[in-house]
């Protein structure tokens, strides 16, 4: 449960999904946002890179945000392929995911290289969704809570706070496979991070929120949002169908 203040977020990342005619979708997630519901929630689209823009002009005017999927850690230079974080600002994208589990185990990223995504989504005013979370071997190992302290501790950029930070535990074995962890299992690691997080930046650390990603869906949200310490969700498959992610965003109206 999202509590000490925090508002809920509930972000959608679209992976590598999307064409010109899924702006459709986010004119009918938009659409179907009721205002009560967007006084006491955050909503975040993230789609490909290639829809910011025309997302950005499909909610504007309303409190919808749109983000960036990943980010060089540079501003500019000869880094073919690749975009900064001014770039997406400059799209008007407000947030980023940083480190997501698949850049890290398709794109070969490390948590030192996730610390100077977090500098860069930082240094040109994006909030950055720095992803955590431990593999199935690793927690059979009982190796999930220094898992993703490490990747906490390392990932964060020193002062961090609020306004330029989102944490989003994703455990990979739960994305995108209809298996979650128990909201006792979810609970024991959002505590260990809020605990870490108090560690790294002090009092900030209540203010920062930490998100639930995997394997979200209508069916299981309520549940899972009610969690201690979740203070929203990071949704994959689900993001993509309109009236999913309006489900799961709906989680918040009770
Ligand atoms: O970023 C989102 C996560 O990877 C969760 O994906 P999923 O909801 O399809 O399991």
């Amino acid at each position: 449960m999202a509590s000490e203040g925090r508002r809920p977020l509930v972000a959608g990342n679209w992976k590598m999904n999307g064409l010109r005619s899924s702006i459709a979708t986010v004119e009918a997630i938009r659409d179907g946002l009721s205002p009560a519901l967007l006084d006491k929630i955050d909503v975040l689209i993230c789609p490909p890179a290639t829809l910011i823009s025309s997302c950005v002009a499909a909610v504007y005017g309303t409190p919808i945000a749109i983000g960036g999927q990943n980010l060089h850690a540079r501003p500019n230079g000869a880094f073919t392929g690749s975009i900064s974080a001014e770039m997406l600002a400059d799209l008007g994208a407000s947030y980023v995911i940083v480190g997501h589990s698949e850049r890290r185990a398709y794109h070969y990223e490390t948590d030192d290289g996730v610390h100077a995504k977090a500098l860069g989504a930082r240094r040109a005013g994006l909030r950055g969704i720095i992803c955590v979370g431990e593999t199935m071997e690793e927690r059979q190992q009982g190796r999930a809570l220094d898992i993703v302290r490490a990747q906490l501790a390392i990932g964060l950029p020193k002062g961090a706070t609020a306004a330029d930070t989102v944490v989003a535990y994703e455990p990979v074995w739960a994305i995108g496979s209809g298996r979650t962890p128990t909201p006792q299992e979810i609970a024991e690691v959002h505590a260990s991070l809020r605990e870490m997080l108090d560690k790294l930046v002090g009092e900030e650390a209540h203010r920062i929120r930490i998100l639930y990603g995997g394997s979200v869906k209508p069916s299981n949200a309520r549940e899972l949002m009610k969690v201690e310490n979740v203070d929203g969700a990071l949704v994959g498959g689900a993001s993509l169908v309109a009236e999913d992610f309006l489900g799961i965003c709906r989680a918040y109206e009770e």
